[in-house]
């Protein structure tokens, strides 16, 4: 891959790139300044590399120990510079890390926006806007760069089109310059006092010197001079009332990689036998690789006092607290600690259980102050909160407080029931909490399973989200009430059924002996038992799964995991035999006859809970087959019916 000038190569971007940079131009073209953001932040992170790393060779500084970032103008050429001495990339990591995104799913994403959504620079922006954003103004971009401690440096230019040149030169200082060449139009980015505007308004915050050259109208003399436009101290570290939110906001977008605002955050300083400060925000949207096992994702950065140590520090972090970004920055932890030293450390652990407080006492505060804030939230959070349930048992009830669900209460889509409403909404008598799991709203909101429940007018969770099944696994009781799940179990609902109700049951199931006898034999090992429903009024029957055992829901998400099914009881079908239809099958005296209503009752009842039959042809047959015998045809037509 190379073309005529000597040592210059040509390289094709990864379709990805070429995809993103042109939805990148148009969706973020109202937004064009924040090039200069994203390119400071990035010269700053890479301060911040080199600073970690000199920690364990200070050859690295090359004698250059002074970090900063330059901005600088050159009006003739209509060009603007964003350097700095940072770590520098060599060849191969400029190949990897400006023509590539590695986040898995990508391409998917992309390709999957509609005409819409390509416009919607928030959208666009979760990617990290970024180094490409240099494309919105400029239609050409070199960056030169060498790498701390290594001898060759390395010209990177590009068009934004589909390809890149790239070309080895001498570059004695370490670090790295990216000139963007302006687009026709774009002038506005050349005048130093519109550049140094939008570094007070966004780039305050950052830690290092950004240094522009002084305006020489006044003073001749000095013009020319680099002189400091931020403030150039860590954020984090000034006294909280000294920060305005603006301040806050723009820290985030920098700290985040986030285009968006974040939706709220908190700031403390701990001071005694711990000393450490954190900043930590909770973004407005989830990324949307959210769920993706392998997504890299920007979380808390560790810093020691006030030196950033690492990304992602995921032992400061647990996993369903993993939307949050920030820092934590220790005064008890050492300079060289390592990835390895955080795994089993006491100071982590401490500042990992004080951080999660703090942010859980900051969703508590949202959910009681702020509903809907913290509705916007759960909406996009609360599946990764919920895993909070089963992986941190301390907060277990913290956790639980701020759970949020759909419910029968009002059929919402939206998950607004918090498990306080729900108690305090229970009927007298009442001694548990119930719900429902589905693989969807509707699903859940229609299943016979809540028939008896709406008639009595007691109130059923209905969960909806993956994860459900297994944090329900593990919550077992809220402000002493049990849960339990509709379609489990032999239903008790306690002192909720009267005396009478309870006679008639009784009375009832008595009646029907012959006719569970029957359907047992009719369907022998397809289920468990057969028994008498108290769930439903309306259905002719259902499944119910034993207490211990896996719901139908349950199943089906283990088998699409590809995961065995233990061997356990098979799920028990109830009939109700108030149903006409059951009273009719209960006349049937013709055996085969009965059995093919017996297995289409059973049939039914999978599928009116979302389940997929092992047989659906043999289903359709005997439906049709009652179909016409029910129309005064049936009876001799078995074979052609089918
Ligand atoms: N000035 C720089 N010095 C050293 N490396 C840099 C510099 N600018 C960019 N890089 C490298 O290129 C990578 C890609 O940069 P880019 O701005 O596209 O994304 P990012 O900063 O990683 O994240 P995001 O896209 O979420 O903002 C960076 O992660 C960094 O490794």
């Amino acid at each position: 891959m190379s073309d005529n000038a000597p040592n210059r190569e040509t390289h094709g971007f990864q379709a990805e790139v070429k995809q993103l940079l042109q939805l990148m131009i148009h969706s973020m073209y109202s937004n064009k300044e924040v090039f200069l953001r994203e390119l400071v932040s990035n010269a700053s992170d890479a301060l911040d590399t080199l600073r970690f790393q000199a920690v364990a060779d200070d050859s690295l500084f090359e004698k250059d120990p002074d970090l900063a970032i330059w901005i600088e103008v050159d009006a003739d050429n209509r060009t603007v510079s964003i350097a700095d001495n940072g770590i520098g990339m060599n060849r191969d990591e400029v190949i990897d890390r400006i023509g590539t995104i590695a986040k898995s799913g990508t391409r998917a994403f992309l390709d999957s926006l509609s005409g819409d959504q390509k416009k919607d620079a928030h959208l666009i922006g979760q990617f990290g806007v970024g180094f490409y954003s240099s494309f919105i103004v400029a239609d050409r971009v070199t960056v030169t760069t060498r790498k701390a401690g290594e001898q060759t440096g390395i010209r990177w230019e590009s068009d934004g089109g589909g390809e890149y040149t790239l070309e080895e030169l001498a570059r004695p200082g370490r670090g790295t310059e990216v000139t963007l060449h302006l687009r026709e139009g774009e002038d506005e980015f050349l005048e130093p006092v519109r550049l140094r505007h939008l570094i007070e308004r966004y780039s305050d915050h950052i830690a290092f010197p950004i240094k522009m050259r002084t305006e020489g109208d006044a003073d001749e003399e000095k013009a020319g001079d680099w002189e400091q436009v931020n403030r150039g101290a860590p954020l984090w570290a000034r006294p909280k009332s000294d920060i305005d939110e603006d301040e806050y906001k723009a820290f985030y977008k920098h700290v985040g990689h986030d285009f968006d605002d974040p939706l709220t955050w908190t700031h403390n300083k701990v001071e005694g036998s711990q000393e450490y400060t954190s900043l930590l925000y909770i973004p407005k949207r989830a990324p949307f690789d959210m769920f993706d096992p392998q997504r890299q994702s920007h979380g808390v950065k560790l810093y020691v006092q006030r030196v950033f140590i690492m990304d992602d520090a995921e032992q400061l972090m647990p996993r369903y607290l993993r939307f949050v970004r920030g820092i934590i920055d220790s005064n008890d932890l050492p300079l060289n600690v390592s990835r390895e030293l955080l795994q089993s450390n006491r100071v982590i652990d401490r500042i990992r259980a004080g951080s999660v407080k703090k942010l859980l006492g900051l969703l508590e505060d949202m959910a009681e102050k702020r509903p809907e804030d913290y509705a916007a939230f759960w909406s996009e959070f609360g599946p990764v909160l919920k895993e909070g349930v089963v992986e941190d048992g301390d907060n277990r009830e913290v956790i639980a407080k701020l759970i949020r669900a759909s419910s029968t209460h009002d059929d919402d889509p939206a998950q607004k029931v918090s498990l306080s409403d729900y108690v305090a909404r229970m009927q007298p008598g009442q001694e548990k909490i119930y719900y429902h799991t589905a693989e969807s709203l509707a699903a859940a909101k229609n299943s016979p399973h809540l028939e008896v429940f709406r008639k009595k007018g007691i109130e059923v969770l209905l969960l909806t989200d993956r994860v459900d099944e297994w944090v329900m696994a593990h919550l077992t009781e809220f402000e002493g009430k049990a849960f339990q799940s509709v379609a489990k179990g032999a239903l008790d609902l306690g002192e909720a059924e009267t005396d009478e109700e309870k006679a008639e049951q009784e009375k009832l199931e008595n009646e029907s002996r012959d006719l569970l006898e029957r359907l047992k034999a009719a369907l022998g090992e397809t289920v468990g038992e057969v028994r008498v429903t108290h769930r439903l009024t309306d259905s002719p029957a259902c499944l119910v799964a034993d207490e211990a055992g896996l719901s139908a829901h349950l199943e089906r998400i283990l088998k699409e995991a590809g995961q065995s099914i233990p061997m356990g009881s098979k799920a028990h079908l109830e009939v109700n035999p108030t149903h006409p239809l059951v009273k009719r099958m209960d006349g049937e005296t013709d055996d085969d006859r009965f059995g093919e209503w017996a297995h289409l009752l059973h049939e039914q009842a999978v599928l009116a809970e979302g389940g997929e039959l092992d047989d659906p042809a043999t289903f359709v047959r005997r439906m049709n087959q009652m179909l016409l015998s029910l129309s005064g045809d049936g009876g001799n037509r078995d074979g052609a019916a089918a």
